[in-house]
């Protein structure tokens, strides 16, 4: 059983890195961004009411995202494990997955912390904007996200350290990419 968060800033690598991973642990990559993305394409109400959020690089209301998170969690394949990537991003978020988990008798196993510099991410950033036309890539919205990433999600790295012994570890996610998945799964299972 493996149920992992790969946490950390916009552009350290989560989606890159969870795409490899979930299809050598056989468990579903659930990306918030991703759900929230296809949403908006479809223009469902969940999609309508979390454009404006989205654009401006805000934090989507958590009432939204916890209800999408508790409907994928309860699929069949999350039954066998899970990566999540983008959430949870505060500290209400985090207290509602525990108590989801702990809802039906389940815990997280790791808390994959990748670690970039400001600098590296931005150019990532600005990069992918251009290659895959992701709006909210330019400039302005990267440092926004950027600053909400250090003001509101990165205290969660307390909260997971305060939380259990190893659950949280630090990976070096400025590497290049076949490293940074080799010390993820170093980091998963070290004894493997
Ligand atoms: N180790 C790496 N070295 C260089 N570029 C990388 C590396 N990992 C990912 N990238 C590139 O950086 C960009 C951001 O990666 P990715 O989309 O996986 O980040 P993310 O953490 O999921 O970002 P977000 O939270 O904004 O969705 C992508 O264009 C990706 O190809
Ligand atoms: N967990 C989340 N809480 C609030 N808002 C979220 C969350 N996950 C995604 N969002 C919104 O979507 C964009 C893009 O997310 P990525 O994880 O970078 O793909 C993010 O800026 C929030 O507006």
């Amino acid at each position: 059983m493996t149920r992992l968060i790969f946490f950390g800033p916009p552009g350290a690598g989560k989606g890159t890195q969870a795409k490899i991973l979930s299809e050598e642990y056989g468990i579903p990559h659930i990306s918030t961004g991703d759900i929230l993305r296809a949403a908006v394409a479809q223009g469902t109400s969940l999609g309508q009411a979390a454009k404006s959020f989205m654009d401006r690089g805000e934090l989507v209301p958590d009432e939204l995202i916890i209800g999408i998170i508790k409907d994928r969690l309860a699929e069949p394949d999350a039954q066998q494990g899970w990566i999540l990537d983008g959430f949870p991003r505060n500290v209400t978020q985090a207290e509602k997955l525990n108590d989801m988990l702990a809802a039906t008798g389940q815990a997280c196993d790791r808390v994959l912390n990748l670690v970039v510099a400001d600098d590296v991410l931005k150019a990532r950033l600005l990069s992918r904007g251009t290659a895959e036309g992701r709006s909210d890539d330019n400039l302005a919205t990267i440092e926004h996200r950027l600053a909400i990433f250090h003001q509101t999600t990165e205290p969660l790295l307390k909260f997971y350290r305060a939380q259990q012994v190893n659950l949280l570890a630090e990976v070096d996610g400025d590497q290049p990419l076949s490293d940074v998945t080799r010390d993820l799964k170093q980091a998963i299972a070290p004894t493997a």
